[in-house]
């Protein structure tokens, strides 16, 4: 009955946006001020595949406006720039490989920032960039997790559980890999069970050790494994959630039983690796290697918003984002569902940005001349 006029709602938006900018004080329910912020970063990786595009993916994002979301909805957070990966000369291929050294030492600098963020008590919120990324991010997220519960020796397993949510599996080996694209293997990279099947002689990663074991990662949104990896998988006993599974138990299933196998008592810190190509290319066409029938962005959503509840989440990658792929529509959409799954990941309620709670709508009086 009481509606208020058109002008006096349009009032009711702009005081409540400028109480939601004024203070980071009370912001209902998302990251409170003394918990840790948010560090973005990009990762301007793009040798761990063929299209140069996908190292403009962190500031398209940037540019679609997630500094603003992350704002407006009360999230605490830094921009810690970009790591610029230093191109090698003369990086030939190690058999199939390509630019192994390039590629390598970008992971060693990415590893370095991410240790550096969680030094600063943040949650590293890496923007790619290819998915080779990985290899660094979550080497130096093992690497600090160890430094946090003063284990000396780089080669223990860290407590820290993964989950990968992506088409692919991303977990050849540079001998099995049919492309040569290292952005097809980060995750043989990242486990000790697989090290007998990584050649150590391949140039770059002289750094880089496994810090994960098998039961400590699980997929969500597969579609398009080479028949290696899926003998790799089953091997492992690697616990994946394909799309029929998705479809089947429906994806808050997935992700509860994800979360179970990997983290059961709900005590390691989690990082959560999305590659955009797990959306549908209907939502997320700018991409490298889109694969049909993947998640919707609701299904997408739902995986953030449950990972963001256990309270976990230590770090996140959201990467394989190429702004130069695509018309202006499907980039658009891809941008604004990156920034969503950010969001969602780091406490935005779908329903509406938060509103804090001593906030009152105007009343008539207050616009009386
Ligand atoms: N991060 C990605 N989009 N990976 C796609 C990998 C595709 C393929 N399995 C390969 O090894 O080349
Ligand atoms: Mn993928
Ligand atoms: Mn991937």
């Amino acid at each position: 009955m009481a509606m208020p006029m058109r002008s006096n709602v349009s009032s009711v938006v702009r005081v409540f946006r400028r109480s939601l900018h004024g203070s980071s004080a009370s912001n209902n329910g998302v990251l409170s001020p003394n918990t840790k912020i948010a560090g973005v970063f990009g990762a301007l990786m793009n040798r761990g595949q063929g299209k140069e595009g996908v190292r403009d993916g962190p500031n398209a994002i940037r540019e679609a406006g997630l500094l603003t979301l992350l704002k407006d909805c009360g999230i605490s957070f830094r921009d810690y720039g970009d790591v610029e990966i230093q191109a090698i000369a003369s990086d030939d291929p190690w058999k199939k490989v390509k630019y192994s050294r390039t590629v390598a030492g970008g992971c060693k600098q990415i590893a370095d920032k991410v240790q550096t963020i969680i030094r600063e008590n943040g949650v590293p919120i890496m923007l790619g960039g290819d998915h080779a990324s990985a290899i660094g991010s979550i080497s130096g997220h093992g690497l600090s997790q160890l430094e946090i519960h003063g284990i000396k020796d780089p080669a223990a397993t860290a407590p820290l559980a993964v989950l990968w949510i992506d088409a692919h599996a991303d977990i050849n080996t540079p001998l099995t890999t049919a492309t040569g694209n290292l952005h097809g293997c980060p995750v043989s990279f990242l486990l000790k069970e697989m090290s007998p099947y990584i050649p150590r002689d391949i140039p770059g990663f002289e750094w880089q050790q496994p810090c994960l074991t098998a039961d400590r990662i699980a997929y969500i949104g597969l579609r398009a494994l080479d028949p290696d990896e899926l003998f790799v998988m089953d091997k492992l006993k690697i616990k994946y959630f394909p799309m029929q599974d998705v479809d089947k138990l429906g994806v808050q299933k997935c992700v509860e039983l994800a979360l179970q196998h990997i983290n059961p008592n709900n005590d390691l810190p989690l990082h959560l690796s999305f590659d955009i190509d797990a959306l549908d290319p209907s939502v997320a066409f700018s991409t490298g290697t889109p694969a049909m029938g993947g998640l919707t962005l609701r299904e997408g959503l739902q995986i953030v918003e449950y990972v963001r509840s256990t309270g976990q989440l230590s770090a996140m990658d959201l990467v394989e984002v190429n702004p130069t792929l695509g018309n202006g529509y499907q980039r658009a959409k891809t941008m604004e569902a990156a920034c969503a799954i950010i969001a969602g990941a780091l406490g935005k309620p779908r329903q509406a940005i938060p509103y804090k709670l001593d906030f009152d709508l105007p009343r008539p009086s207050d616009f009386s001349q």
